[in-house]
């Protein structure tokens, strides 16, 4: 039997703050680095030890990452950061209140900005400083990859190759491989392991720090989930 494991990054300081974070680079909190180290003993305790890992180029994530790895004493694993796992991309809302937004626009509108499927949030300007060519880090990608906003459709198309050229493969090769990501980009991934439509993500929320395994047969199907 194979396992993956799903980790959302802990609490950041925009999720304290209510704010839409998106691609950019925020740190965790105090109770997030918590929540990691807790998720890194939990997978210990109940002795699902990866043997690869992967995330994204946000340090929210790779600092979670870093933190459970280093509670259960795993820190010579292997890592492949990939930008593809990076959280969906929030246009122009990106640095905006979510409670305040909503104030602006509407509940619903929010909502749809934050859940439906093929949406995306106002696009950024490719002035805008928030654009991710003005980020070295992402000095290799085309300019078509660089996204100005993203729907999570958009998210599941970038997500999607990840999977099946990076993350499978792996999978092929080892045990236990353990994603620390974002939600929506997690979503994502959910949505393609639990063939899930296009309504069913929709109602599917991941909590931060908490690891969702997936136990998978040897053709990578999912067999039993479950959060620890
Ligand atoms: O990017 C963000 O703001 C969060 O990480 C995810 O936000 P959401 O739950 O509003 O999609």
């Amino acid at each position: 039997m194979k396992r993956l494991i799903l980790l959302r990054h802990g609490q950041s300081q925009w999720n304290l703050e209510n704010r839409f974070t998106g691609w950019t680079d925020v740190e965790l909190t105090d109770q997030g680095r918590r929540e990691a180290r807790e998720a890194g003993e939990k997978l210990l305790a109940a002795g699902i030890l990866p043997n690869y890992y992967f995330t994204s180029y946000l340090k929210r994530a790779i600092h979670t990452l870093d933190i459970a790895a280093t509670a259960m004493d795993r820190c010579w694993i292997p890592v492949i950061k990939d930008w593809h796992l990076n959280e969906r991309h929030y246009g122009a809302l990106q640095g905006l209140n979510k409670a305040e937004t909503a104030k602006e626009y509407g509940d619903e509108q929010v909502h749809i900005w934050r859940r439906s499927f093929d949406v995306a949030p106002p696009s950024l300007d490719i002035e805008d400083p928030r654009y991710p060519g003005n980020d070295p880090r992402y000095d290799g990608l085309a300019f078509e990859e660089l996204p100005l906003t993203e729907s999570l459709a958009d998210t599941i198309k970038r997500v999607a190759p990840c999977w099946s050229e990076i993350i499978e493969p792996k999978l092929n090769l080892y045990d236990t491989v353990l994603v620390a990501a974002h939600g929506n980009s997690l979503r994502a991934l959910a949505k393609m392991l639990l063939h899930l439509d296009d309504n069913e993500i929709v109602g599917v929320e991941i909590p931060t720090g908490k690891p969702w395994v997936f136990e998978l047969d040897d053709k990578l199907s999912v067999i039993k989930e479950y959060y620890l």
